[in-house]
């Protein structure tokens, strides 16, 4: 198997117990895959599994995940820490929790960006307000004044999306990024998501229980049940041929969103 990132055979236990039991996809340079399942399937855990983000009772233990040469599983604490963010970036489902209420959204941002790049604050607002309009604010200098309870939801998520994109990750995991939106927003975060592939060639793996976002977004997308692979494909032709009655279960609950 080849890609940029690469799953090889991967199993993930919490206390000792299987969620993932081995998994093995990859995706291309640009390429969006799409990660679909029910609530508890393992989807959350499959991404974080890549940055070391599973907490003191999860653990990787078979397999390997590739990025570029190099398997994540084998690096340090600091040398994933150096990746995540500038060559890795994420997106969680609620962006805006995790902005610090009492500081602006620029202070929190500069402080992010100088963990991996030496940058003057005016260096940094040019580029970020510059990031910030390419996604459509207005008046991204005010965005980079206000503090996060003065932005909506949406705009907060929105706004989450392009600052992990301030440091031009390669790939990029989004973790149900648009679920806690209503669906004009949802709209606009997936819109969001093309235009970074379409500009910048990332790849994104996106987690999401609502295949409505996979069929809008992913080229390629993995349905998981009880943590094992239950089809993985093309989104098209999973989508028109799902081979087994749980995903056929899962395209029945489609909310729309289109294209
Ligand atoms: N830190 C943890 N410690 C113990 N068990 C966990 C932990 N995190 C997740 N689990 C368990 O692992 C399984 C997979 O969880 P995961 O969050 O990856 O699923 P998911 O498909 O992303 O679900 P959802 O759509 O509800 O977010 C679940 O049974 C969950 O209870």
């Amino acid at each position: 198997m080849s890609g940029i990132i690469c799953y090889e055979n991967v199993d993930i236990c919490y206390n000792g117990s299987p969620v993932i039991k081995k998994v093995s996809f990859s995706a291309e340079k640009g390429e969006i895959l799409g990660i679909a399942g029910e609530s508890g399937s393992g989807k959350s855990t499959l991404i974080k599994a890549a940055i070391g983000l599973l907490g003191k009772n999860g653990s990787v233990t078979g397999g390997k995940i590739w990025y570029e040469e190099k398997n994540l599983l084998d690096l340090n604490a600091k040398e994933l820490r150096k990746i995540c963010g500038s060559e890795i970036g994420m997106i969680f489902q609620n962006a805006g929790s995790s902005f610090c209420p009492i500081r602006t959204v620029g202070e929190q941002l500069l402080e992010e960006m100088k963990e991996h790049r030496k940058i003057k604050k005016a260096e940094f607002e040019d580029e970020a307000a510059e990031m910030l309009a390419k996604f459509g604010f207005q008046d991204p200098k005010r965005i980079l004044k206000s503090y996060p309870f003065e932005l909506s939801g949406g705009m907060q998520q929105r706004v989450g999306v392009a600052a992990a994109m301030l440091l031009k990750p390669k790939i990029l995991l989004a973790d149900e990024p648009t679920s806690a939106l209503d669906v004009s927003i949802q709209k606009q975060v997936v819109e969001q998501m093309k235009m970074i592939r379409e500009q910048y060639g990332t790849t994104i793996l996106i987690v999401t229980h609502n295949i409505g976002v996979i069929r809008a977004m992913a080229d390629s997308m993995l349905v998981l049940k009880d943590g094992k692979m239950e089809e993985y494909g093309k989104t098209q032709e999973v989508l028109s041929h799902p081979q087994s009655d749980y995903t056929k279960r899962l395209l029945a609950a489609i909310p729309v969103l289109r294209r």
